[in-house]
């Protein structure tokens, strides 16, 4: 490769839309694995769960008192046994007997009711029952809430703490899971440096390995962080090919603009094909997206640009739902609100801006219904990451005019909770 000089981007600018399809062609599921129980929180089933028989898998108690024959009435019967929860004696209810029971246990055979502890007394094995209760009241029949065979959970699902609690009650220590996508992350750029060392006139201390690594890992993905690459072809493209060697994609960040020292792109487009390299995005215009075939296998590589902001800003968009997608998520996107400015908002009047802001919920006791506002975090500079804090949505401004009333209706991309 000759020495690289600046020169105006040929890359096409494209729609943020069509950038969101293209890459939603071209990533994939990962694999899958198995997994443990205590493994499985927020992973995705790869497999349909049954239960192997019923829950519960005998006529059980759902009190504390005794088990006995409803025929029987009001009538005092003889006490012939107990049983609790996990010490079953082997007892038949006959006619004017019951047996002590213990919530859980299994209901000996013959009784057909149970009466509360609450409702009886005791006195020298003789059960005095005070209220009779309705035939069959307090048992939970075999398979009350499970049947044997039945479809308990369909693989796709995000698994939390219901689902976890069912695949134990099904006895199922392990099953398949979506593999997480284990993710790359370089930093690059000569004037970048690790915190902890000493940054000479010129440099500045890497923030968005750091940011990536927290996104990519909120997106139930896996982050390794590669480090930083040196501004140079042959530094890059060794920490480059290393990541694609050994993990399932990679999050630059920098050196993908027109400078004499952005070598991202030009090595990423000897290296595989650029799908995309300019999307009309404001932070993040220069994004561009590349898969690479490694051993037989199509590698995602996202060059985001070096800004802190459009770092961030465009790999939420972008990366994000490829990563979800990559992990057997099924819902990729944030949710959307209609919200209401709170101030004027001065926005680019040609690119698609999106701008950080705090949303608010307000509840309208006339209609009883809620309605939303929203202002940014100040300046939006593409460097100022303070414009990221406690913003909990991106407002889409499309490009057109320069300037959003107060009182405008937009749609806001909710990436935190309101
Ligand atoms: N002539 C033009 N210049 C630029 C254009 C353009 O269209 N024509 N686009 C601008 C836009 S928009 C963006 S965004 C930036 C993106 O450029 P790069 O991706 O090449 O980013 P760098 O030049 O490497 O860095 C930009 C800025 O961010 C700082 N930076 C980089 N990496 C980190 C890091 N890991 N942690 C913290 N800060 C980082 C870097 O020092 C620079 O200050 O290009 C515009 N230029
Ligand atoms: O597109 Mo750049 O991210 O505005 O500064």
């Amino acid at each position: 490769m000759t020495e690289k000089t600046m020169r105006p981007s040929t890359y096409a600018i494209i729609e943020p839309e069509e950038a969101s399809k293209l890459i939603y062609e071209n990533v994939a599921q990962v694999g899958v694995e198995e997994i443990s129980l205590l493994e499985g929180n927020g992973r995705i089933l790869a497999e349909d769960i049954y239960a192997i028989g019923d829950m519960p898998p005998f006529d059980t108690t759902a009190v504390d008192g005794y088990a006995l024959l409803w025929e029987d009435g009001i009538e005092t019967r003889l006490i012939i046994g107990e049983r609790t929860a996990g010490k079953v004696s082997d007892v038949t209810v006959v006619a004017g007997t019951a047996v002590r029971i213990m919530t859980g246990a299994p209901l000996p055979s013959g009784a057909n009711s149970v009466i509360m502890v609450e409702d009886t007394s005791e006195d020298n094995k003789k059960l005095i029952v005070r209220k009779l209760p309705q035939a069959s009241d307090n048992i939970r029949p075999t398979g009350q809430d499970l049947q044997a065979g039945q479809l308990v959970l369909k693989a796709g699902i995000t698994l939390n703490a219901a689902e976890l609690g069912l695949i134990a009650t099904v006895n199922r220590p392990r099953f398949q899971a979506v593999r997480r996508p284990r993710i790359a992350i370089i930093s690059t750029g000569d004037e970048i440096v690790e915190p902890g060392e000493v940054a000479a006139y010129g440099q500045i201390y890497d923030s968005n390995r750091f940011s990536l690594v927290a996104a990519v890992r909120n997106a139930g993905a896996e982050a390794v962080s590669l480090g930083i690459a040196p501004d140079t072809r042959e530094g890059l493209k060794n920490l480059v090919e290393r990541a694609l060697a050994e993990y399932d994609g990679l999050v630059t960040s920098g050196g993908v603009s027109v400078g004499k020292l952005d070598l991202v792109k030009d090595l990423l487009e000897e290296m595989g094909t650029i799908h995309f390299g300019r999307v009309n995005l404001k932070p993040g215009k220069p994004l561009t997206f590349v898969t690479v075939e490694v051993d037989g296998k199509r590698k995602p590589v996202f060059g985001l640009p070096g800004f802190p902001v459009s770092s961030l800003v465009s790999f939420e968009l972008f990366v994000r739902p490829a990563l979800l997608k990559m992990g057997g998520f099924a819902e990729l996107s944030r949710p959307v609100l209609q919200v209401r400015t709170e101030h004027v908002i001065k926005h680019s009047p040609e690119r698609n801006e999106f701008v950080r802001a705090i949303v608010t919920s307000h509840y309208d006791p006339e209609t009883s219904n809620y309605w939303y506002s929203a202002r940014t975090t100040g300046a939006q500079t593409s460097s100022r990451l303070l414009s990221m804090l406690g913003a909990n949505a991106l407002l889409k401004l499309v490009p057109g005019s320069n300037e959003i009333a107060e009182g405008s209706i937009v749609s806001a991309i909710l990436i935190e909770q309101i």
